[in-house]
């Protein structure tokens, strides 16, 4: 009998909406059900990706270097973590994938779509997630939960008009795919939040 392939999860939103908060929910949400999984983040997700992540999060470098950096990790994390865990059928969740470029580098920063169209085609030109959360909140709600708690990284510095254009491309990708796409109102407390993921992997679980 021919191996089903597992179920690719991402988890999307700016800096501070609590995408993180939810990953280990999710992850013991979907072990309960019997199913394993590998759980791991971008940039980073394997030795080469973390080195890149350390770069990139807190290095100056030309846009299109940065945007050439998280594909180059993707590559490396796709080629060792998410495909292998795909094909043996377990499934993968990924905090953080190409919907990250598109909003980060493409919104917030500017950078064409079409070079990270030409970007996600050469390096996973038949990958896509099965399932991707965003977790959406306004600006001022995500930045008073990120001065509560750390020090800031390169990307978590920009300012209120980067985070704004950021948040509009993943709201425009939510809309463009909306059969992957569910937007998770981040401002409610976290166990209403909980709830709402359940319901949603109980579907896709039953599937
Ligand atoms: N629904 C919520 N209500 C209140 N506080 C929350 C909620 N979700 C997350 N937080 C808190 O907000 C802070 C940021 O959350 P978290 O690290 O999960 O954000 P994030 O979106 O993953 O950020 P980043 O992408 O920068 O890692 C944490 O202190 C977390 O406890
Ligand atoms: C994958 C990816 C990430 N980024 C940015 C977004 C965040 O600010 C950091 C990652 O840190 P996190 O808080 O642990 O999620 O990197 C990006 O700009 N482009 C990307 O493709």
């Amino acid at each position: 009998m021919t191996q089903q392939r597992g179920k690719f999860i991402t988890f999307e939103g700016i800096d501070g909406a609590g995408k993180s908060t939810h990953i280990a929910f999710v992850s013991a949400h979907i072990q309960r059900a019997g199913i394993a999984l590998v759980s791991s983040r971008e940039p980073g997700g394997t030795p080469l990706g973390e080195k890149l992540r350390d770069l990139v999060l807190h290095e100056k470098m030309h846009l299109e270097t940065e945007a050439l950096l998280m594909f180059a990790s993707r590559r490396e994390h796709i080629a060792q973590v998410i495909a292998p865990a795909l094909e043996r059928g377990a499934w993968a969740l990924s905090d953080r994938f190409t919907d990250a470029s598109f909003a980060y580098q493409g919104g917030g920063r500017g950078l064409a779509l079409s070079k990270l169209d030409a970007l996600e085609q050469w390096v996973h030109p038949d990958l896509q997630p099965d399932l991707t959360f965003l977790f959406d909140v306004p600006l001022d709600v995500a930045r008073a939960r990120l001065d509560a708690t750390r020090d800031l990284d390169k990307f978590e510095q920009e300012k209120a008009d980067f985070f704004a254009a950021t948040r509009n491309e993943y709201l425009r990708r939510a809309a463009q795919f909306p059969q992957r796409f569910r937007i998770i109102d981040s401002t409610r407390s976290i166990e209403a939040i909980q709830a709402e993921l359940a319901s949603i992997l109980d579907a896709l679980l039953a599937a």
